[in-house]
């Protein structure tokens, strides 16, 4: 069986974070396994409590997991501070980690903030340096040049000044715009639009989380980077098309759709 690794935080309700993950690659037939980095008291409405692990017990789950059941891709989601930061990617240089995806989480979908201020740059200069793809939305893109997005052209210009310090494949994904949910995939000034249309649905917690996790179970299985991620868009067009209802704010995605269980 492939195996992959997620390296993020949980989410008590269960729509993003590990918990999305571990869902997402389980539907997808790959075997999950988990270093959390923080319990998060959060559900639909909001984030109401952050508890992070200490950087000694984040490095132990990390050798617990790499010295025994070694994953075949690695996924890396909410790191809310620089000294974890570095500890993960310590470890996966170690381990000689490979197929490495970075979400580089720093809001949640309801406006809470889960990565410290001071962290960005740490994110840069330790956690970019092993990835293989990093998956921003259009604010965590914007945050990282401190340049804004409006249009298409924006999200080129944008992707190429974060290829200017990053040489893997930049996912800028568009699905925070109301005209259409186009990601970007770009690398070496070569750009691939990955097409989808926007879905109404108000329920969009842990999209971010479900694609990456997607895109990580895709590069285990042994799919190459564009293949993975379009495999992955084509799993989270249909967990949003769904249209699972959950909770009083922002729910969850519907991440058995492929199992046929939407119309339970
Ligand atoms: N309403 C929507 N309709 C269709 N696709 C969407 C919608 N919202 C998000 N997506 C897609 O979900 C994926 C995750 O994107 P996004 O929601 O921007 O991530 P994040 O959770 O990090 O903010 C992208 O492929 C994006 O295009
Ligand atoms: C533990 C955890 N990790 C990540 C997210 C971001 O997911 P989203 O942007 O979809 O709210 C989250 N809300 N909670």
């Amino acid at each position: 069986m492939h195996k992959s690794l997620t390296i993020a935080g949980s989410d008590s309700s269960g729509g993003a974070g590990i918990q999305a993950d571990l869902k997402t690659m389980t539907v997808l037939g790959v075997y999950g396994m988990s270093a959390i980095t923080a319990l998060t008291a959060q559900n639909t409405t909001g984030v109401q409590s952050i508890f992070e692990v200490t950087p000694k017990f984040l490095e132990e789950e990390l050798d617990s997991i790499f010295t025994d059941i070694f994953p075949d891709s690695v996924k890396i989601g909410m790191v809310s501070n620089a000294d974890l930061i570095r500890v993960i990617s310590k470890k996966l240089r170690e381990y000689n980690a490979k197929n490495i995806v970075v979400d580089p989480v720093m809001v949640s979908t309801s406006g809470s903030k889960l990565m410290a201020d001071g962290a960005k740059d740490t994110l840069f200069s330790e956690l970019f340096k092993v990835a293989d793809i990093i998956t921003p939305n259009i604010p965590e893109a914007e945050a990282l040049t401190g340049q804004s997005i409006k249009s298409k052209d924006d999200m080129v210009k944008v992707a190429k000044k974060i290829g200017e310090f990053f040489d893997g494949y930049i996912l800028l994904k568009g699905g925070h715009s109301i005209d259409d949910a186009d990601d970007l995939l770009y690398k070496n000034s070569e750009k691939i639009w990955i097409k989808g249309e926007h879905i109404e649905n108000p329920n969009t917690h842990g999209t971010g989380c479900t694609l990456s996790s997607a895109i990580a179970s895709y590069l285990a299985m042994g799919y190459d980077v564009p293949e993975s991620v379009h495999l992955a868009k084509e799993f989270i067009t249909g967990a949003i098309s769904a249209k699972l209802d959950l909770g009083k704010g922002r729910g969850p995605l519907n991440h058995m759709w492929k199992m046929g269980s939407e119309n339970l």
